[in-house]
């Protein structure tokens, strides 16, 4: 019967106008069918059809009677779409890579909305035809390259085009995927060198793929998180007895360039060799000279095992560097949801920023302090956001970040580095002056805080370091002061000789981490002041000396203190009276 809405549309002798739009011409008995069915619904004795072309509608058509508009067509099977593209292109090769590229997608094609190149740029492509699109929706070039939705806007998409952008031109088809960015995981990307999309570039061939993570997640919400309390030990002396950081914290490494940053960021790597740890290490617009070096370390002290290395280097486009950090977490996150312990760093952070700003001004987005865009803050913290400790209900596993910033002349009040200070839990602050004078890792004392790994130190090395962040203040302010004056009381010149001494010890050259057991032994009887009388010059080989002589004749509270976590007031005695055993068998005097 036919209806008020649609009687209007009929001529007086019943006969029913329609319109039917599409890309490509629906085959005659397929229009035939369709005038049979208006026919049939409207109780017409003729229909007829006009014929609209309309290049938006790939692989469908919309049926359009007066204002009704029957568009259930439009959402054409993607094999529709595949015979498109191979009756335009004339061969099948467009068909194959697309069909390589959506494998990976890991899902349904949702919506097939397609539009063409209007305007390709500096790695930026302007869309049309995507009206539905979505922030980080992957799009497909026809020549297989995938591109990345940034900017949506009322008649065009910006994506960034992660690929090769001489192989495209303006024109091309585009199609959406309906899916976000993400990459492919597996155990055996472990001991591997990744790019921002998960490839591997180190030559070894494809590694299993098991699953696929989104680059971008949602950080774990509070109900689903425990407290940092479990110690992510960097090996480093100066840093584990001062600036303790705990399994789920997120430590900022920050100094001028050349000041050891990245040094601190691979001793830890290496320092968790048979701790149950993985490390991502992220590497964004270095030389990519510099990471194969680092490669090259890791492998020397059989860190690589436990390690992924994800690199965008400074010669790869800027939209490449942005993701790199997203996808290292991404990798991050899938060993975390199995529960195991990851550790990332993130080297470096304002590299990321620069990457983003570049980036952001060719998307047209207005520039603020600094020229970087509005959202640089949210840039990084919804990254670092992701790092966390899971409760047993989740899995248990946690996610310990390292992010490395450079600042400009120890500026750490600029931009980029007071974002990422307020960010995370604490800084570990290098200073260069220190780093020239021969302090190496070059840490600040006065600046550096981690504020919340102190319930994840170990009570062991928490007794016995708990004075020496104050001793080393107090041997600051009296060294400046004792410059001006010659004639100093014995008491001064003894605080002076301890503040020395603990500087020389907290000297630590590269690739020699620490164990927890060797930074108590050795605190335990340097805050003792049982090292006084050693000259400055020696005292870093007689701790090491006494360890070895502790070790040997004091096995039992060694094994107490790596076991248990924690020293007794007998253990603590042993300790100081062993150091003034061995001082007297290498002939040191008490001063
Ligand atoms: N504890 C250390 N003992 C001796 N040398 C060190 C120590 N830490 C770093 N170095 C040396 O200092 C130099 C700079 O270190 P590194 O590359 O880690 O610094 P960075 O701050 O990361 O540099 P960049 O600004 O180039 O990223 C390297 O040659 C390294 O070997």
């Amino acid at each position: 019967m036919a209806t008020d809405f649609t009687k209007k549309f009929f001529e007086d002798n019943r006969i029913l106008k329609a319109r039917v739009s599409y890309a490509k011409r629906p085959s005659a008995e397929e229009l035939e069918r369709l005038s049979q069915s208006l026919k049939e619904t409207y109780h017409a004795t003729e229909v007829i059809l006009e014929e609209e072309q309309n290049e938006e509608l790939i692989g469908g058509y919309v049926l359009q009677v007066g204002d009704r508009i029957f568009d259930n067509s439009v959402k054409a099977s993607f094999d529709k779409l595949q015979e498109h593209f191979k009756q335009e292109k004339g061969n099948g090769n467009v068909i194959s890579v697309l069909k390589s590229n959506l494998d990976g997608l890991n899902g349904e094609i949702a919506e097939t909305e397609g539009g063409h190149i209007l305007r390709l740029h500096d790695g930026i492509a302007a869309v049309d035809g995507m009206s539905q699109a979505v922030y980080g929706e992957i799009v497909l070039f026809e020549n297989g390259t995938k591109g990345l939705v940034q900017n949506i806007d009322e008649t065009e998409v910006l994506c960034i085009v992660l690929g090769d952008e001489q192989e495209l031109e303006e024109g091309d088809r585009v199609i959406r995927t309906g899916k976000r960015a993400g990459i492919p995981v597996g155990k055996e990307i472990l001991g591997r060198v990744v790019d921002a999309l998960g490839a591997p570039i180190d030559g070894a061939g494809p590694f299993r793929e098991e699953d696929w993570y989104l680059i971008e997640r949602k950080a774990p919400g509070v109900l689903e998180r425990q407290p940092v309390n479990v110690p992510m030990q960097t090996g480093i002396l100066a840093i584990d007895a001062m600036f303790p950081i705990g399994r789920g914290q997120r430590e900022l490494i920050i100094g001028d360039r050349q000041t050891g940053k990245t040094s601190i960021a691979i001793d830890t790597i290496i320092n968790q060799k048979d701790k149950d740890v993985i490390c991502v290490y992220v590497a964004i617009g270095q030389k990519a000279s510099t990471v194969a070096q680092i490669v090259s370390n890791l492998k020397k002290h059989h860190a690589m095992d436990y390690c992924v290395v994800v690199s965008a280097s400074a010669s790869e486009p800027a939209a490449l560097q942005y993701l790199a950090p997203y996808s290292g977490t991404a990798i991050a996150e899938y060993f975390m949801d199995q529960g195991k312990d990851v550790l990332i760093i993130y080297d470096d952070l304002s590299k990321h920023a620069v990457a983003y700003r570049a980036l952001s001004l060719l998307l047209e987005r207005s520039p603020g302090r600094e020229a970087y865009p509005g959202d640089v803050f949210y840039l990084h913290s919804r990254l670092l956001e992701r790092s966390s400790r899971m409760d047993e209900a989740h899995g248990g596993g946690s996610i310990t970040a390292l992010p490395i910033v450079e600042t400009q002349g120890g500026d750490v009040s600029a931009y980029i580095p007071t974002n990422i200070i307020s960010i995370t839990d604490g800084q570990i602050f290098l200073e260069s002056d220190l780093f020239f004078a021969g302090n190496r890792p070059a840490v600040n004392v006065g600046l550096s805080v981690s504020r919340v790994g102190g319930a994840a130190q170990t009570k062991a090395l928490k007794k016995v370091s708990g004075t020496l962040r104050i001793d080393l203040a107090q041997y600051k302010e009296m060294e400046s002061f004792a410059q001006f004056s010659s004639e100093l009381d014995s008491e001064t010149k003894e605080q002076l000789a301890y503040g020395e001494q603990l500087m020389e010890l907290l000297k630590q050259p590269l690739y020699e981490p620490k164990s927890m057991e060797k930074q108590v032994i050795i605190l335990g009887a340097a805050t003792h002041r049982s090292f006084l009388g050693i000259p400055v010059k020696e005292v870093r080989a007689f701790a090491e000396e006494f360890y070895q002589w502790f070790a040997q004749n004091y096995a039992a509270v060694l094994d107490e203190i790596r076991d248990t976590g924690n020293l007794s007031d007998d253990a603590l005695e042993i300790i100081r009276n062993g150091a003034e055993e061995y001082k007297k068998v290498k002939g040191y005097g008490k001063q």
